[in-house]
């Protein structure tokens, strides 16, 4: 949806080619290393003058997205109004093809949107640094929602540096029926992992290399989450979703994040094809979406004067 003085910026879900989780800090975080990977799976953020905040949600992925001011694009909106003393009279229109508590940071990804095209909206005119910190304020996920690519993060996934990364990958998500809460996720890891001596969690140098090579079959073998034990206890049909995806040819696969999609490999698109219909065909999962990557990071698609100003 696009009006006269509107600004939509495009999102990418993301999936964590490793999530390295260490003990929970005293704060609540656990101490992180997040390989951020940017897939091309979207929403659209439109952001227009309104008499108030308003948010609108509409999208296939729109069910369990709320429509007021809990809405992280909301939020974001607000967090921007206040940084610049001034009104968050806008609405807010969401396009969904994030799944919604699905793991791929789809909430992240409209509050990275929502800063993005509320500043070229107002023209704000922030510098990517100060875009960077808000996003942090807002959640882990959201700077990485803000630079795309292949991105290593640290800390509670929040401070980022690009990965040495070269080639493009094919990917098959699978869409669980049910949603998970992130915190719940968490929680579980922790019962999980009760009593045992965490190691800091490093980079893979295994993935790492992989990635440097754009090589998709070492590169399957790499994936790793350690939250996948606790997402599957939480809902255990992703163990049948995990066997469905090998068995239709996958080169690897993982669970996204706190999950519940799962992300596979494919070698090449037509692979990646086959691939979605055999999951569709097993019945392990609610819907199948075919996805690219690395994408870009926010970028504005409509409106404004400073498109690309995200990456
Ligand atoms: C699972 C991931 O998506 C992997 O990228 C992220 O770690 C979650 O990022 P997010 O949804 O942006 O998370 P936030 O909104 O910052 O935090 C939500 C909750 O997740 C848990 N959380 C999040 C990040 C982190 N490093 N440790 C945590 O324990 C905490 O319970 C926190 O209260
Ligand atoms: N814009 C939004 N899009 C989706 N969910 C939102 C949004 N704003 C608030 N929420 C709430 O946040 C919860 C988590 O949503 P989100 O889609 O970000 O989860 P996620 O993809 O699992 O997150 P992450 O991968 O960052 O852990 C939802 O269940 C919903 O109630």
């Amino acid at each position: 949806m696009v009006r006269d003085g509107s600004v939509t910026v495009r999102v990418p879900a993301k999936v964590n080619l490793q999530l390295a989780v260490g003990a929970a800090r005293p704060d609540g975080y656990h101490e992180l290393v997040s390989v951020f990977h940017a897939v091309s799976l979207h929403d659209d953020v439109t952001v227009a003058p309104s008499d108030a905040l308003r948010v609108v949600v509409e999208g296939e992925e729109a069910a369990g997205v709320p429509a007021d001011e809990t809405n992280l694009a909301a939020r974001a909106v607000l967090l921007l109004a206040g940084r610049l003393g001034r009104e968050a009279d806008v609405l807010v229109h969401l396009r969904k093809g994030i799944p919604a508590a699905g793991g791929m940071a789809g909430g992240s990804a409209d509050a990275a949107g929502a800063l993005l095209a509320a500043d070229a909206l107002w023209g704000a005119g922030l510098e990517r640094a100060e875009l960077l910190e808000l996003a942090a304020e807002l959640g882990s996920d959201v700077p990485f929602a803000l630079v795309g690519g292949t991105a290593v993060g640290l800390g509670r996934g929040e401070r980022l540096t690009p990965a040495l990364a070269r080639g493009h990958f094919e990917w098959v998500l699978a869409l669980a029926e049910e949603g998970l809460s992130t915190p719940a996720v968490y929680a579980e890891a922790d019962r999980l992992r009760a009593g045992r001596v965490l190691p800091e969690p490093r980079p893979s140098e295994r993935l790492m290399a992989a990635l440097r090579a754009g090589d998709p079959v070492a590169l399957a073998r790499a994936l790793e989450n350690d939250l996948q034990p606790a997402a599957a206890s939480l809902a255990p049909g992703l163990h049948a979703t995990l066997q469905a995806g090998e068995d239709g040819g996958a080169l690897g696969g993982v669970v996204s994040g706190s999950g519940p999609t799962c992300a596979f490999l494919a070698a090449d698109a037509e692979a990646a094809d086959e691939l979605a219909g055999a999951l569709l065909d097993s019945g392990t999962c609610r819907a199948v979406r075919r996805a690219h990557g690395p994408v870009a990071g926010a970028r504005v698609v409509e409106g404004g004067a400073r498109e690309g100003r995200g990456q």
